[in-house]
């Protein structure tokens, strides 16, 4: 058993939108196959991956160091104790070799699109949904029904409060119970207005979420947070910058309801970080380290033990991102939900063909791997990558 190819092609998920950061005009992501020697229903299984939004495709950094190190590693040093699987831990560890601690920049993104892939490959040679083979290796439960809020709410050219409030009841007549939306990419008197007609227009039928996406100094940040006070917000997100443990740790003084962070966070050390130096509150606070763009779910695990020691709850993990593989990992290990963004970054978002959302919360099917062979628009993309 071996793995005999590993290909990469950087897509466009390019869209006008826009948050107080960045915007997706030039918006690429890493589509990545792990082709392996093992045959399943008369052909080769192969397994999928790809990087969230938000970073960038690492096609440079996958072709120049992480694809080579594996398929130069000895096939057997790859191979689980039992030697009928795939070791995600092992190829990590080979992915991993001469490269220095800390400086988690791009290149957990390029690991953790490769990751993907191989626990795709790895839950399909065991021919059972990801979810499921997590929660046996874990010795847990795995619950098939996940929260998921609905992700969107993004500043874009000609868009007023109308358009606004039209994407936000299409969450709720979809059957979003959170829906999230964009502040700090406008004045606090704009997006006070903006906030007040979401409100209004989802009334009791969900709560609203916001995302600043690390745009505040302290000053600002405490500015919104008065505003915010006098609103029912679910969470107050990414306020200032992602490494500012200061900021963050200040901002519980002046702003009692919960707030989240950590998509930004891109390794166990960092996310360790904001827990021993954020002021970050295990009843209320969460946590939004997304697999996808550090380091994968080899790295994922090693959070969730520093997650363990800090005295956190897994349930207050929300991942970032929208894909399936968070999907797996909050109904195998118990987070709290993952996020979902009903209308975009497509074909890589969202979920298999025929799941509903109801009541915030969808059922995961019984799909081997990560379940993207139901997803027909996503996995044609993927197939074209190979087969
Ligand atoms: O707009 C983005 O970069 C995505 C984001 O922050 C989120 O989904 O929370
Ligand atoms: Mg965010």
């Amino acid at each position: 058993m071996r793995i005999v190819d590993i290909r990469e092609v950087t897509k466009p998920i390019a869209s006008p939108i826009r948050n107080a950061y960045i915007d997706f005009s030039k918006m690429t992501a890493s589509l990545v196959a792990v082709v392996t020697d093992v045959i399943r229903d008369g052909r080769p299984v192969v397994g999928y991956g790809f990087n969230s939004n938000g970073r960038y495709g690492q096609g440079g950094l996958i072709r120049e160091r992480f694809r080579d190190r594996v398929l130069e590693a000895e096939p057997t040093s790859l191979l689980s104790e039992a030697g009928d699987n795939l070791c995600p831990h092992k190829i990590w560890a080979a992915m991993m070799q001469n490269e220095k601690p800390g400086g988690h920049g791009e290149r957990s993104v390029a690991v953790g699109t490769i990751d993907m892939a191989v626990w795709d490959a790895v839950a399909k040679i065991a021919e059972k949904p990801l979810f499921r083979l997590l929660a046996e290796r874990e010795g847990g439960m795995a619950d098939p029904r996940v929260f998921v809020y609905a992700a969107g709410g993004y500043y874009y050219p000609g868009k007023d409060d109308s358009a606004l409030r039209r994407e936000m009841r299409s969450y709720v007549e979809r059957g979003y119970t959170v829906v999230k939306m964009k502040i700090g990419g406008a004045s606090l008197d704009e997006d006070q207005r903006r906030i007040e007609a979401v409100l209004a227009e989802v009334g009791d039928e969900a709560q609203l979420a916001v995302d600043a996406n690390g745009r505040f100094d302290l000053e600002t940040a405490i500015a919104y947070g008065r505003m915010l006070s006098r609103y029912p917000i679910f969470w107050y997100e990414e306020i200032g910058d992602p490494l500012d443990y200061q900021l963050q740790a200040a901002m519980a003084g002046y702003y009692a309801p919960p707030m989240a962070t950590g998509e930004n966070l891109f390794s166990h050390q960092d996310a360790r970080n904001l827990l021993r130096y954020g002021g970050m509150r295990p009843d209320r606070d969460w946590l939004q380290f997304d697999c996808a763009l550090s380091y994968g779910l080899v790295e994922y695990l090693r959070t969730l033990e520093v997650l363990a020691e800090a005295g956190w709850s897994r349930r207050r993990c929300i991942p970032h991102g929208g894909h399936q593989m968070s999907l797996n990992i909050a109904a195998g290990l118990g987070l709290g939900g993952n996020e979902s963004y009903p209308d975009l970054f497509q074909p890589y978002g969202g979920f298999p063909d025929g799941v509903e959302v109801k009541d915030g919360h969808i059922t995961m099917p019984e799909l081997p791997g990560i379940g993207f062979e139901g997803k027909g628009d996503l996995i044609s993309v993927m197939r074209e990558l190979a087969q």
